[in-house]
């Protein structure tokens, strides 16, 4: 088959050390009759590796050239193509075994990691599990906590939905072309039972809260609550954002009307 010549709009970079792909494969665990999902399978380097233990998994990838080869490369019975943007992607027409939730792995395109943690916290009830690579520095944020300087919008969010911890470092070289940045291994957990709260409030109160760190938190949510609601938050108003917990945030979202 032609060479494929890593297409950088697609955050193409490509794994292909073989004892990083069986660490990888160790943390996912596979049973054979799992109802399995990879984001940008590439070129099958992980999707190879899987397709050893699973019967049969689904994949989405955005780059058509990419989607020809795997079609070639597997049958139908072993893999599912499903050719498009993960973005859009609507995970829940997935099928999945009686009594089985969706496991979603992938070395996903970084250029595009946020987003695409957002649109899958939607079907977050229908996950048994996410394994993805990332880069090491968005890893970070995601489960910083209270305090910490990366602490901010995608900790929050994402902790309100998910358990969550870094499985191990991955460097450049373990890629082509190597990316400029460390990587790294998140395992991503849905909370059975997420603390009542709406979303989309939740969201709003946290980008405004993190919109300006460096201020007291009474001062960046002012025109949105008033100090007492803070204080029936539990929250000390000369806070900075970066100390209030999730617990916290949904407590001061659940004030809103
Ligand atoms: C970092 S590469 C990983 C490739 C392969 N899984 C590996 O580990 O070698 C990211 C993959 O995601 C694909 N991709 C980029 N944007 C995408 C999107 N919006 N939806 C689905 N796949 C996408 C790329 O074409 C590429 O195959």
């Amino acid at each position: 088959m032609k060479q494929h010549v890593a297409r950088k709009r697609f955050g193409q970079n490509f794994l292909h050390d073989q004892n990083v792909l069986s660490s990888i494969t160790e943390s996912i665990d596979p049973a054979p009759g799992d109802s399995m999902v990879e984001i940008g399978p590439g070129l099958a380097a992980m999707t190879d590796q899987l397709l050893r233990t699973l019967k049969h998994m689904h994949v989405v990838e955005l780059d058509r050239d990419l989607v020809a080869r795997l079609e070639k490369a597997y049958p139908p019975n072993k893999l599912t193509v499903h050719s498009g943007d993960a973005l859009k992607f609507d995970f829940s027409t997935i099928p999945v075994a009686e009594g089985q939730k969706l496991r979603i792995v992938g070395n996903l395109p970084y250029n595009i990691s946020s987003p695409l943690l957002f649109h899958l916290a939607t079907f977050a009830p229908l996950v048994q599990d996410q394994h993805f690579m990332l880069q090491k520095e968005v890893v970070e944020r995601m489960v910083a906590e209270p305090g910490s300087k990366v602490y901010g919008r995608l900790s929050v969010m994402l902790q309100w939905r998910y358990d969550m911890s870094l499985l191990f470092v991955v460097p450049p070289e373990a890629f082509d072309p190597p990316p400029r940045v460390d990587s790294a291994i998140i395992r991503m957990i849905p909370v059975a039972k997420p603390l009542e709260c709406d979303g989309e409030k939740l969201e709003a109160v946290v980008l405004k809260a993190f919109s300006q760190r460096r201020k007291v938190i009474r001062n960046c949510l002012a025109g949105m609550f008033t100090e007492e609601q803070i204080i029936a938050a539990g929250i000390n108003p000369t806070d900075r954002p970066e100390a209030v917990g999730l617990a916290q945030y949904v407590a001061l979202t659940n004030l809103l009307k």
